[in-house]
């Protein structure tokens, strides 16, 4: 294997058509997947120097392999509302790559979910689980079901119904799902109930996300949020700078926003908002948890309440209008495609010096550019909000081992984790030429796992 030296504009030349073949041949495959045509986009390029530099990794028709699903699954959803009345959603699974563990990945639940959308964060999944350090392939699934003012009545009898086809897909050394938008412990409780009624064994370790009576780990609910607030924290360490004293701007107020706006403040920064699908909280004294967790995790109302509670907040109709409110620190914590590039122009405008995304793929590339272009330092979603799948895979080793391990020493190693996985992206960063680019980082250091392990064993 040669070094960056020897590599030649003409291997250059060969690596770029070689990415831009298989991504046209992605396009024409997919027709109409435009957000899993966007995160191809984005992982194929920063690959460029990756297959200039070890074009054996073009001869096994690596790129061609890694972006088809080993499997995708769809299947019907039927299930009766309070009313009586017969509902039929759609499911999915898409069991995208096994090459270093069984597959690993959330289920979302939202009206928004197609084909495209589970694909892209299926295949984000390969490289963040990879990330990890820890023996998980990729996957993802979820439902265009809408959980928004369903009872739990209505909820159980949806996820009894997901669940009894998905059983026949799923394992724990096959296929292990968590929770995502729309999936929290409610659901992943119905969803597990109904596997064990099926199949008739109590496996823990077919789910993460579990309560903590049932083989759930301390720290998962905590770990997504958490661990985007400790990859930040690396990211201003390397720069002299720190949360302390710092204004946060955080989007959503599910559970990422709602730990990363926990964290942030235990680190001494002052988090002045958050937001839900309908509009955003502005609250300059800082958001108040201990309100927002009783808004969100147990009366389950819209954000807009928050301020009968506190009056001297603002509250704000429109999502995008977040990214107004200057800031040091941003942290988008609720969906893809969030932060456009107007948004973006606007952050830098206002002075914000750190982007660590704890939701997925929530810049579009247009906004990642800009971010670049103007040397913000920006964690990507792969590798800043990896924290939630790591603590998943130690949900699944303490389930193994049946033990439990105490908070302190799961939010220890999801450190450890974080911190290693910023130093792996800033060091194949740097071995490929692009130092201090996290976006190309996070993108090769899981790469290379997963493609050295697929050609090890073989064309399968
Ligand atoms: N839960 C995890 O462990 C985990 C791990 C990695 C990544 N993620 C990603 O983090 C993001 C949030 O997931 P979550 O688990 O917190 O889900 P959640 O359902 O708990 O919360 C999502 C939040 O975002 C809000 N929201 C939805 N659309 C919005 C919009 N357009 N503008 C502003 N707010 C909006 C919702 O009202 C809700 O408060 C998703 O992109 C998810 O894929 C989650």
């Amino acid at each position: 294997m040669g070094t960056l030296q020897e590599v030649t504009q003409d291997d250059v030349q060969v690596a770029k058509e070689y990415v831009s073949e298989v991504y046209q041949a992605v396009k024409e495959r997919n027709p109409i997947e435009n957000e899993f045509h966007q995160t191809v986009k984005e992982i194929f390029e920063s690959l460029i120097p990756v297959f200039a530099k070890h074009p054996h990794y073009i001869d096994n028709g690596i790129l061609e392999r890694i972006v088809e699903p080993e499997r995708l699954i769809t299947f019907r959803v039927p299930w009766v509302d309070d009313q009586g009345k017969v509902k039929v959603n759609r499911g999915f699974r898409v069991q995208f790559n096994s090459a270093i563990g069984p597959y690993k990945g959330g289920l979302r639940f939202h009206p928004t979910v197609n084909a495209s959308i589970i694909k892209f964060l299926g295949f984000e999944q390969i490289f963040k689980n990879s990330l990890t350090g820890q023996p998980i392939g990729g996957g993802k699934g979820g439902s265009d079901f809408d959980p928004k003012g369903k009872s739990d009545a209505e909820i159980m009898r949806f996820a009894q119904s997901f669940m009894s086809e998905l059983y026949r897909h799923i394992g724990p050394d096959i296929d292990v799902p968590a929770g995502d938008i729309g999936v929290g412990a409610r659901e992943i409780g119905f969803l597990f109930g109904q596997y064990k009624k099926i199949r008739g064994v109590y496996e823990a370790g077919i789910l993460t996300g579990k309560g903590l009576g049932y083989g759930g780990s301390l720290a998962r609910t905590e770990a997504t949020g958490y661990g985007a607030v400790y990859f930040v924290e690396e990211m201003l360490k390397d720069k002299g700078l720190s949360f302390k004293g710092s204004t946060v701007v955080v989007s959503g107020s599910g559970n990422v926003s709602i730990y990363a706006i926990e964290k942030a403040t235990q680190l001494g920064a002052k988090v002045v908002t958050c937001s839900d699908s309908n509009g955003y909280i502005y609250d300059p004294n800082g958001i108040n948890l201990d309100t927002l967790k009783k808004l969100k995790e147990i009366e389950r109302k819209r954000i807009s309440e928050y301020v009968d509670v506190h009056p001297e907040a603002e509250y704000y109709e429109g999502t995008s209008g977040v990214w107004s409110i200057p800031c040091d620190i941003a942290l988008p914590c609720a969906t893809q495609n969030e932060i456009d590039e107007t948004a973006a122009n606007v952050l830098v405008s206002n002075g914000v010096k750190a982007i660590g995304e704890g939701a997925n793929m929530p810049s579009t590339l247009e906004a990642i550019d800009v971010f670049l272009a103007n040397d913000i330092l920006f964690g990507p979603a792969k590798a800043a909000n990896a924290g939630g799948v790591a603590v998943s895979a130690l949900e699944m080793a303490q389930n193994s081992i049946r033990l439990s391990w105490a908070f302190e020493e799961v939010d220890a190693k999801l450190h450890q984790i974080m911190e290693g996985i910023y130093r792996n992206c800033m060091k194949a960063a740097d071995d490929y030429g692009y130092p201090g680019n996290l976006v190309v980082g996070a993108n090769i250091a899981g790469f290379l796992k997963v493609a050295d392990a697929m050609i090890d064993q073989g064309i399968i």
